[in-house]
């Protein structure tokens, strides 16, 4: 498979659109969830199907990894079929497994390889190679696996796996599903009782799939809002269809480009509305957008619904800290919308967004500065001074730094500035979201 590092750099101009959005727009699939449903499903026995798989290069990515550890995955039509090897039974793979731009496909692989009897080497692109691992490293090697990274506790690295793993009890430093979910997975082949603790709540579709999958994990709470999470080792999965629901992360785009384009009403049919991954909705409400949501139902064990929203005239808004993790991937997003705004905007507790696939704290301000807006960096918060419409904004190079999100941001920026965005490279956004543009040419953008 392609990487897009190796692909040719495709550039972009967006010009503020002369139309309102409007019609249906089909977001793909959840990729936290189709990361899971790969891995569990290799994981289980017997044969796994699932629908509506995002096929973005994230999480190609972790299928080819599964299939170098021994699991059968076929695309058969829109079906994703899967025969797994069941816990402990994973094949040593016989190549560098290559994570490309992903860090949850790199950290829960990890949790997974480490209490496997097999050693393995991983790497990734530019990107992924200048994340931080230690988080995931650190207390992995606490069940007797062991880790040996570049300088840094950067990628690449190997891992030499046991097949002997002892349970891991852990309290997690930074609010990260990432590393939650690397715990839990490598207690699936440990024997006894793990047990990870999380000060705030970050999304839960590992245990939620786990749960799907036959294995019980229990959920307690602490006395300060954070969750427990227990489940025992080793684990038996057997398998069981999945259905994967729309991205809220990627239906995040076209909601803020319908909220800042005049006169604009889309439909979003069965996007993801699990609370730990609902922030934005909530904080766009709370700028004046029309959101409204039809239809809400549960489908494969996760509520989803349709979304409509109609452009309205937004307002600054204060984020609180202790929500980051529900909206954690919305950030540069949000603050486009922060931009065009009326009034200041205060977005709290962001300093997690300095290792993501770039500095998104950094790589988010610079967009909104070369595009005319006014924000700045107090401690791990954002303050973006709105211009209450499009009215000197645009006209800046945004450099997109192998960043999906920053390079669906400035389209989006674009779409509803006075003058032009010009986005160095849109090839990343096949990481998350392929068909991004297509999909944004449906309801009327003009791209
Ligand atoms: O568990 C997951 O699927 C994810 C968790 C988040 O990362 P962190 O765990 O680093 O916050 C998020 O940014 C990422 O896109 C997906
Ligand atoms: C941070 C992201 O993904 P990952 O950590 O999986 O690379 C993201 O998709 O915005």
């Amino acid at each position: 498979m392609q990487n897009h590092s190796s692909s040719p750099v495709l550039p972009l101009t967006v010009s503020r659109n002369p139309a309102p959005l409007a019609g249906t727009i089909r977001v793909p699939g959840d990729k936290s969830i189709s990361h899971r449903a790969l891995m569990l499903a290799s994981l289980a026995e017997g044969r796994t199907v699932v629908t509506g798989l995002l096929e973005g290069e994230d999480v190609l990515r972790t299928a080819d990894a599964m299939r170098a550890l021994g699991a059968r995955i076929a695309r058969e039509g829109d079906r994703w079929v899967i025969d797994g090897s069941g816990v402990g039974a994973l094949q040593e793979p016989e190549d560098v497994l290559d994570m490309g731009n992903s860090g949850t496909a790199a950290r829960l692989l990890s949790g997974i390889l480490s209490s496997h009897a097999i050693t393995s080497f991983m790497t990734g692109d530019a990107s992924l190679r200048s994340r931080p691992m230690r988080r995931v490293t650190q207390p992995l090697s606490g069940n007797g696996s062991c880790f040996a990274t570049r300088k840094g506790e950067k990628l690449p690295m190997a891992i030499i796996g046991t097949g002997e793993a002892a349970p891991l009890t852990y309290c997690l430093p930074v609010a990260s599903a990432q590393v939650k979910s690397a715990i839990l997975l490598a207690g699936l082949n440990a024997r006894g009782r793990t047990r990870v603790e999380e000060p705030v709540a970050t999304r839960d579709h590992t245990e939620n799939m786990l749960r799907h999958f036959g294995v019980p994990v229990e959920v307690g709470r602490t006395d300060t809002g954070g969750r427990v999470i227990t489940l025992t080792g080793p684990a038996k999965l057997t398998a069981r269809d999945v259905v994967v629901p729309a991205d809220p992360s990627s239906a995040a785009f076209p909601i803020v480009a319908a909220s800042l384009v005049p006169g604009s009403e889309i439909r979003l049919p069965g996007v993801g509305l699990n609370p730990l991954r609902t922030g934005l909705f909530q904080t766009l409400r709370e700028m004046g957008a029309v959101l409204d949501i039809e239809n809400a139902r549960i489908e494969g064990g996760e509520p989803v619904g349709d979304i409509v929203v109609r452009s309205a005239a937004l307002h600054g808004v204060d984020v609180p800290a202790d929500r980051a993790p529900s909206m954690i991937d919305e950030y540069p997003v949000l603050a486009v919308a922060c931009a065009f705004a009326s009034g200041v905007s205060r977005l709290r507790g962001l300093d997690e967004l300095r290792v993501k696939e770039s500095d998104r704290l950094a790589a988010t301000v610079a967009l909104l500065r070369v595009n005319g807006a006014v924000v700045r960096v107090e401690g791990d918060d954002m303050i973006i001074e709105g211009r209450g419409g499009p009215s000197g904004l645009g006209g800046g190079l945004v450099e997109t730094k192998m960043d999906h999100r920053l390079a669906m941001s400035a389209i989006v920026f674009g779409l509803a500035a006075e003058s032009p965005v010009r986005v160095d490279d849109t090839g990343f956004i096949n990481t998350s979201f392929p068909g991004f543009v297509g999909l944004m040419a449906g309801i009327g953008a003009e791209l």
